[in-house]
């Protein structure tokens, strides 16, 4: 197995170069994936007052969005704001601009960075906003970005934030990691008072956080499935962060990350809340007769990549591993459940370490 990881930093140079000589400004956005959160984190770019050119593979569901003047696929009810131009030419959306924001499922990384690679300005922001692993490496999806696109500057957008709650301009607060002048650029341009963005530099925790309460909401899923009650499900929860913050450290993160909204807050977002797709999976998979409607399920889809991950820097975990068997068979949730509650919790696992 490939083992790639991160620090991911852009080197200082290149985030300077976005500024260089002409002073450039975030003046204009694109955000490629035209699914639930890339069609929200337009809406609430274009309520910034920005220009979002927003991409999506499939040219009929453009056309569609062009002339419902909505998303109705995605996110039905809420018109496109004003400032939003749908398009299907993925190299015309990136071309001159001053920020792209990745919002396909984290499978699509590679081949997307790979398209656009050639048309991407110096020191252009490419911020993540998936939250899974590159399958092709097991490594950060910052990582995948530095290597498909060397002249851009990888950044990260994570946190609780339901799409169709932002559409709906629900207050919500995300974090945006990268370098410190290029982060505080982006928020002075995109942040409103519903739609907030907490500036922070830790690139690896942010996105442990990101991936790892997917497969968490999955095991809360199972429990609460099961007619577990809220112990249950607080317990695997806290466990959880643990299990990330021990990740995050491996990794050359913070622990102390996770702690904030893209660790503490989106674990406690997304393993109690039937909007989540991963918890509704979960829930799933302890009761047949439930049917899912999503298709999107980052935790299923990086459950086992997490687990090597894990594995291959000697790390012990409890709950990544107990998911990846409920799913494939290997157990039942029933016996997810017994496996958490029986093994002895090392001090490791009982408390986020707070010390990288
Ligand atoms: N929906 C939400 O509330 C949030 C989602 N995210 C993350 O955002 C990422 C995207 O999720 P959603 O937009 O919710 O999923 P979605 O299922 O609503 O939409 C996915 C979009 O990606 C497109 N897509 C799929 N495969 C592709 C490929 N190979 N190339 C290009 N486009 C492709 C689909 O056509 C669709 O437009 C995931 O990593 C998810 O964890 C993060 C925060 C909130
Ligand atoms: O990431 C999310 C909220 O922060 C969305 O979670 P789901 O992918 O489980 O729906």
């Amino acid at each position: 197995m490939a083992l790639d990881i991160p620090a991911s930093q852009a080197p200082d140079g290149l985030s300077q170069s976005f500024f260089g000589s002409r002073n450039r400004k975030i003046e204009n956005i694109t955000v490629l994936g035209a699914g639930s959160w890339g069609t929200a984190l337009a809406m609430a770019f274009a309520r910034a007052g920005l220009p979002v050119k927003l991409w999506g593979r499939n040219a009929e569901h453009i056309e569609d969005m062009k002339k419902d003047g909505t998303n109705a696929k995605y996110i039905p009810g809420v018109p496109l704001p004003d400032g939003i131009l749908p398009t299907n030419d993925i190299l015309d959306a990136v071309r001159g601009s001053d920020a792209i924001f990745v919002v396909t499922p984290s499978k699509a990384f590679k081949h997307v960075a790979r398209e656009i690679a050639t048309s991407i300005r110096p020191g252009t922001p490419v911020i993540s906003c998936a939250k899974g692993l590159d399958p092709h490496t097991n490594g950060l999806l910052t990582t995948r970005i530095k290597r498909e696109i060397p002249q851009s500057v990888p950044m990260v957008l994570t946190g609780p934030s339901f799409a169709s709650e932002v559409a709906n301009e629900q207050p919500t607060s995300v974090v945006l990691a990268g370098p410190t002048q290029l982060a505080d650029a982006l928020t002075e341009a995109l942040a409103t008072p519903n739609f907030q963005l907490i500036t922070e530099t830790d690139l690896v925790g942010v996105q442990v956080g990101g991936i790892m309460k997917n497969v968490i909401a999955i095991a809360c899923g199972m429990a609460d499935g099961l007619g577990h009650g809220s112990n249950t499900r607080a317990s695997i929860l806290a466990r959880g962060l643990a299990e990330a913050g021990t990740l995050a450290a491996a990794l050359g993160g913070n622990p102390v990350t996770l702690l904030g909204v893209a660790g503490a807050g989106d674990l406690a977002l997304t393993c109690t809340d039937a909007q989540s797709r991963n918890y509704s999976f979960g829930r799933a998979l302890a009761d047949p007769e439930m049917t899912l409607s999503a298709n999107t399920f980052e935790g299923a889809m990086s459950v086992s990549k997490v687990c090597q991950l894990m594995k291959a820097l000697e790390l012990d975990a409890e709950i990544a591993p107990a998911v990846e068997k409920a799913i494939t068979g290997d157990i039942t949730p029933a016996e997810l459940i017994d496996q958490l509650f029986a093994c002895a919790m090392s001090e490791t696992h009982a408390e986020l370490q707070l010390t990288a």
